[in-house]
């Protein structure tokens, strides 16, 4: 069997509750007091029940807070001496997931996951007896505690008008509420619970969020100004929609974010990926600010955060972390923090992100089995270095840096896919280091 913990904890199609198990087990022999939520997927029940069966049976308390988005999760996680998650985050409904918090509230790093994964591997748990198996408490307070405390540190005077979409999954039950009650008027669309997705999949990307864009479009030709926020599977992370019923660029707009916190806060590091683009760069040099790169996915980030003493790190995933808030990714929290940066500049959406220059950013997913991704990216590496004519770099799969732009080739973590991402200072270039990118990837796998 190979790692289980990928990007984002462990994600799989299908996942076993026999898993789910063992992992319990392995919990609790780390961490007595967990806190367990999980998001809307039909397997969430069961695998949360399986689990919690390997807690109690391990020797371990559990307190539920049943349906939650993660940021709520992570947020309470720091009451307990460990926190779980179950939720596969923007992957499809087929998928389910388990990630791990720990009692700062930050996603388990590393050498955490490798405590709970070798636990796992060589079976060193215990099943304790009748007289010591745990009991299960619910906490019915968990979003309000929450929520009351965002409230407490996010301030916006202005009556925004904004159109919050959930993905039928877990923001419904926090996100429209947070947005009125902050003083937005709020429409909410796909907001009613539903692991299946019906309204659309849980990924936030221009293609499932088609509709909510018209939508926004056609309110705004009556001359209202409606903004969108729209949320992933389990709402950590955040895509805004601006006022002419565009996703905002990913880059853009965490290009535009980053100025912000650090005109508001005065730190001058931001901690962002790999995957993003050299605008970030750009938009901030003025101000003499350090970007710090790490691999993709949350936990890096926070972890880099940490050493850095960054108060903000974020991916153009939409995966945003406030360190000055808390340490957990947070979607809803992003989308209001949005509106607050529109009030200190006292703009418009689509006028901030239009004054960003941009480059030509491409993006594709070419599908490979999990079990084919090292041996793909063995020979993207090896075979790479002569089609780019330069050594990649190896932060996270392989980044190639040339003269007009940059490709890096890596494996997702929490998908059956390779990803392929390109800036590029012309369309022209783009597409062709794009294309090199792809049959590289190709080639790989039909050499297999
Ligand atoms: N929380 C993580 C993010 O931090 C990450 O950016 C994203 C994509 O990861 P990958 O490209 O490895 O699939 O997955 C999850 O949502
Ligand atoms: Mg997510």
């Amino acid at each position: 069997m190979g790692r289980l913990f990928g990007t984002s904890g462990i994600r799989m199609k299908n996942l076993s509750p026999k898993i789910a198990y063992k992992v319990g087990l392995a919990i609790a022999k780390k961490y007595k007091n967990v806190v367990v939520g999980r998001d809307t997927r039909t397997t969430g029940k069961l695998i949360e029940t399986a689990l919690t069966a390997g807690i109690l049976n391990g020797g371990g308390e559990v307190t539920t807070i049943d349906i939650v988005p993660t940021p709520v999760l992570g947020f309470n996680a720091r009451n307990y001496d460990a926190g779980v998650m179950i939720t596969a985050s923007h992957n499809p409904p087929e998928y389910n997931g388990i990630k791990l918090f720990n009692k700062n509230g930050l996603a388990f790093n590393k050498k955490e996951e490798d405590e709970i994964e070798e636990i796992i591997f060589k079976e060193d748990f215990v099943e304790v007896g009748w007289d010591k198996v745990g009991d299960i408490w619910e906490d019915c307070r968990a979003i309000r505690n929450y929520m009351e405390y965002i409230l407490k540190n996010v301030e916006v005077n202005e009556k925004f008008n904004v159109v919050v979409d959930c993905a039928n999954a877990s923001a419904c039950l926090v996100s429209p509420y947070l947005f009125t009650d902050i003083g937005c008027h709020v429409i909410s669309v796909n907001s009613h619970m539903d692991g299946r997705f019906i309204g659309r999949l849980p990924e936030p990307d221009e293609k499932n969020l088609r509709k909510t864009m018209d939508m926004i479009k056609g309110l705004n030709m009556n001359g209202d100004s409606y903004i969108g926020i729209a949320h992933d599977g389990d709402a950590d992370r955040m895509v805004a929609i601006d006022e002419k019923g565009r996703v905002a660029d990913f880059d853009k707009l965490l290009a535009a974010f980053s100025r912000y916190m650090v005109e508001k806060t005065g730190n001058k590091k931001i901690v962002t990926t790999v995957d993003a683009s050299m605008i970030i760069d750009e938009y901030l040099k003025d101000l003499d600010v350090e970007i710090i790169r790490t691999k993709v996915g949350d936990v890096a980030v926070a972890e880099e955060m940490i050493k850095n003493s960054a108060v903000f790190g974020g991916e153009p995933s939409g995966t945003w972390i406030h360190g000055d808030i808390h340490l957990t990714p947070d979607g809803i929290l992003s989308g209001l923090r949005v509106l607050e940066m529109l009030e200190f500049y006292n703009k418009k959406l689509y006028e901030i992100l239009d004054e960003i220059p941009s480059y030509v950013n491409l993006r594709e997913k070419i599908p490979c089995e999990d079990s084919k991704k090292e041996k793909v990216m063995n020979y993207v590496i090896e075979n790479g270095e002569e089609i780019f004519k330069t050594v990649p770099e190896t932060v996270d799969g392989a980044r190639f840096n040339l003269e007009n732009g940059w490709v890096l080739i890596r494996p997702s973590g929490t998908e059956p896919y390779i990803r392929v991402r390109v800036e590029a200072k012309d369309k022209n270039s783009a597409k062709e280091l794009l294309e090199k990118g792809i049959k590289l990837v190709k080639d790989a796998l039909s050499a297999l």
